[in-house]
């Protein structure tokens, strides 16, 4: 019998190493040996998920001294499962995620235009990891478009299941399409016959639950604010009724610790008092120029799914590039990390582009782990690499002086620097 009760795998073996993350009483429990299921990735998958393993396992052994171990288990999708299976995405790997509670990925292919759906999507609904959350930082010696970059530390909640990114969508021609077309007229709305339709369905719990994680955050790190992102003076009764719920969550749930900007301005005359978290929005276009001219006075955002895609990168541009940002998909037990950028398919294979974005959201992953002694070495290792001008082809051509490294070797000169 499997060490693994309960896992159900029918094209790959149980991992051979390593154990699974429990919970007891809604804590966290992880082992010496936590199981890692990962996802190369397309295009430049191939590239920087290796380079990412081997630099956060020599940040372990560095920090652990054996005693801790990250139990790699690769699982496939994508072009590689495609290619092993027959299927984009196994069930195996839908299930290995559910049993282990983690795992890492790289980027994955979605054709545009026609063609199948985004896979990145598929993991987040099918798993329900409702926020894809997202740290931005600058780091020290990064050539930046922004004058003061160091302004920078946000951190985006973006909802991850509904919206318009959920794809529920009718191609213009089709007896379907022209079957919703009339459903909506009929409704009272204008569409011009050689019309395409989507759908933008935004819930209640979608809403609520991302805000929710937000603030929870806010409150655990002692942030300062947390802002709803939305276009709700445009599409009211779904970006307005994102903004609606989240101040409904703020006031009901986070009462004691959460006042709006106009109770900063009307009780507090602007001062805001310790421990405080102050709940504000902004209108997403406005929200655009407030990343690039006043960066210092926003911390955490709450934003909907595709108002969040488009600020997570041009907040990672905003600080120098793709190149550093990672990010995590989640819900309450399941944590799956990702990069911010796509598979880049020009550099794949070429051992050339940065592989920061992957290694950062390890760093993640292995905070989520309680390990920060091993996420602090990964940084620090980082920052010395840039610091000492050894970087990707990204960096180095902003940077005068700098050494342009391949993607494998400057997973090396972070190394050598934890
Ligand atoms: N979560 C995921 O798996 C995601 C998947 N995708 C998918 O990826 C595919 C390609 O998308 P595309 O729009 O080209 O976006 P990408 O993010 O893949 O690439 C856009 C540009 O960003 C820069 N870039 C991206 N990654 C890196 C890196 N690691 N190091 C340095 N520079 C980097 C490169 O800029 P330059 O050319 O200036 O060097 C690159 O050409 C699509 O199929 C898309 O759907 C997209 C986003 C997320
Ligand atoms: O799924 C995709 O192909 C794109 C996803 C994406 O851009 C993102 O999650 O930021
Ligand atoms: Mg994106």
């Amino acid at each position: 019998m499997s060490r693994f009760e309960g896992l159900q795998l029918k094209d790959i073996a149980a991992p051979e190493r390593g154990e699974r993350i429990e919970y007891r009483n809604g804590k966290q429990i992880v082992p010496d040996e936590p199981v890692i299921p990962y996802v190369e990735g397309d295009g430049i998958g191939l590239d920087i998920t290796p380079a990412m393993k081997t630099v956060l396992d020599a940040a372990v052994a560095r920090a652990y001294g054996g005693k801790k171990r990250l139990a790699w288990w690769e699982i496939f999708a994508g072009e590689k499962a495609m290619n092993k299976f027959g299927t984009a995405i196994p069930d195996d790997s839908f299930n290995a995620l559910r049993y282990f509670r983690i795992g890492i990925k790289g980027p994955l292919t979605t054709p545009v235009g026609g063609g199948f759906r985004s896979l990145n999507v598929a993991f987040r609904q099918v798993l329900d990891l409702y926020a894809c959350v997202r740290p931005v930082r600058w780091f020290e010696g990064v050539p930046a478009p922004l004058k003061r970059p160091q302004d920078v530390d946000m951190i985006i909640f973006r909802e991850n299941t509904e919206d318009l990114y959920a794809g529920i969508e009718w191609e213009q021609g089709t007896p379907e399409c022209a079957k919703v077309i009339e459903f909506l007229r009929g409704m009272g709305a204008k569409v011009r016959d050689d019309s395409g339709i989507g759908i933008k369905p935004i819930s209640v719990t979608g809403s609520k639950r991302l805000v929710r994680m937000a603030i929870q955050y806010a409150v655990d790190h002692k942030k300062k604010s947390v802002t709803l992102v939305h276009k709700g003076n445009i599409m009211k009764f779904t970006e307005g009724a994102f903004l609606k719920w989240g101040y409904e969550v703020a006031k009901e749930e986070f009462g004691s610790v959460c006042i709006t900007e106009k109770e900063l301005f009307d009780i507090y005359n602007g001062v805001q008092p310790e421990g405080k978290i102050v709940v504000k929005d902004r209108i997403a276009d406005a929200m655009f120029q407030q990343i690039l001219l006043r960066p210092a006075e926003y911390d955490v955002l709450a934003t909907a799914n595709l108002n969040g895609d488009y600020i997570s990168d041009a907040l990672a541009a905003s600080v120098g590039g793709l190149g550093l940002a990672p990010g995590a998909n989640m819900n309450d037990e399941v944590a799956f990390f990702e990069a911010t950028h796509g598979t880049a398919p020009k550099y794949a294979g070429q051992d050339k582009v940065n592989p920061g974005s992957l290694i950062l959201s390890g760093v993640l992953m292995l905070e989520h782990l309680g390990w920060q002694e091993a996420a602090d070495l990964v940084v620090k290792g980082m920052e010395g690499a840039i610091r000492d001008g050894i970087v990707t082809y990204d960096l180095a051509r902003q940077r005068e002086g700098a050494t342009e490294v391949s993607c494998s070797k400057f997973a090396q000169a972070i190394c050598e620097r934890m």
